[in-house]
């Protein structure tokens, strides 16, 4: 009920972990591998290993989550040497996340991408809001069809873009008619909502040490922002760039919205967090329970298909 099929291979369902959640290391990732998770992707890697920022660096708070972890990962080589092996014994191609901290970083690790065995498909991290001294990459317009016309320049492989949240309507014309101009095979939003502050109530103090605190959002403050931003881009890319909606899902009905607005695969990182990969057992039956009630069969039913009010 819940197949979905993302670049000719059908996912027993559309849910997978968001990078960054639950996906630093082989064990991390081999319980997604053995959960509910219809696909999973990796922790945003760069050339070499990458500490990150100084502890506390994520918090849980009641209604999400914020961050300023700084791009910890263990290089790309250690995924790359996760992600060859996966993918000798398993159909379903592995989701694979590269942040570079520069244009010159980026073309590198698509360049070791290309040239590898990997065959599955690679998600490009234009959005990460925690890097000491980087702007997100994905607000500067030229920057972002700088990078995408560099890199198709050689890129061959599936490749999606993450994006950080808009929230211009002149924003997202800008960004669709810019990703429009490339064969992307998806658009991931959102990402956290960049350089947030939560203040903890008992102690009037910040919940993690850089930046003074600031850090990206996640949870149940961002779904507006989330589901706006999945509906913009689908209703302005072009019908092969598909959408991975990502933002705000905790529920089945959380989820089923994200599939209203366009979504095609859907990405939980707070709520994973928060609850672990038995998450993905509780939204999937979640969301076949509204299929059912509303008559639907397949997700294919209704994507899409919010209403507006004419
Ligand atoms: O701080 C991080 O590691 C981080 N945190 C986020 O919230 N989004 C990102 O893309 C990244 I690369």
């Amino acid at each position: 009920m819940l197949q979905t099929t993302f670049l000719d291979y059908i996912y027993e369902n559309p849910l997978m972990n968001a990078s960054g959640v639950h996906c630093m290391t082989v064990e991390e990732l081999t319980a997604l591998e053995n959960s509910a998770a219809g696909a999973f992707i990796t922790k945003s890697a760069t050339l070499a290993p990458r500490e990150g920022n100084p502890e506390p660096r994520y918090a849980d708070v009641p209604l999400g989550s914020i961050n300023s972890m700084g791009l910890p990962n263990n290089g790309v080589d250690y995924y790359l040497d996760y992600a060859l092996k996966y993918q000798m014994n398993h159909e379903a191609p592995l989701f694979f996340s590269v942040a570079g901290t520069s244009v010159d970083e980026n073309i590198a690790l698509l360049q070791k991408i290309q040239d590898s065995d990997f065959q599955g498909i690679t998600e490009l991290n234009l959005s990460c809001p925690n890097v000491p001294g980087k702007p997100q990459v994905a607000y500067d317009f030229p920057l972002t069809e700088k990078i995408l016309t560099e890199v198709f320049q050689f890129f061959t492989k599936p490749l999606g873009v993450k994006l950080p949240p808009y929230f211009d309507m002149a924003h997202f014309d800008q960004m669709a008619e810019i990703l429009n101009k490339f064969p992307l095979t998806y658009v991931n939003s959102i990402n956290s909502i960049g350089n947030g502050l939560y203040i903890d109530p008992e102690s009037d103090q910040v919940v993690i040490r850089p930046k003074e605190g600031f850090g990206g959002i996640g949870g149940e403050y961002v779904k507006p922002t989330a589901l706006a931003n999945v509906r913009a881009f689908a209703t302005r890319l072009k019908p092969e760039i598909k959408i991975i909606g990502t933002g705000g899902i905790l529920t089945g009905q959380d989820a089923y919205e994200h599939l209203l607005c366009g979504a095609t695969m859907l990405q939980i990182g707070t709520q994973l967090q928060k609850e672990g990969p038995a998450i993905f057992e509780r939204i999937a039956q979640e969301l076949e329970a509204i299929m059912k009630k509303k008559g639907y069969q397949s997700i294919a039913d209704f994507r899409g298909k919010v209403k507006t009010i004419n």
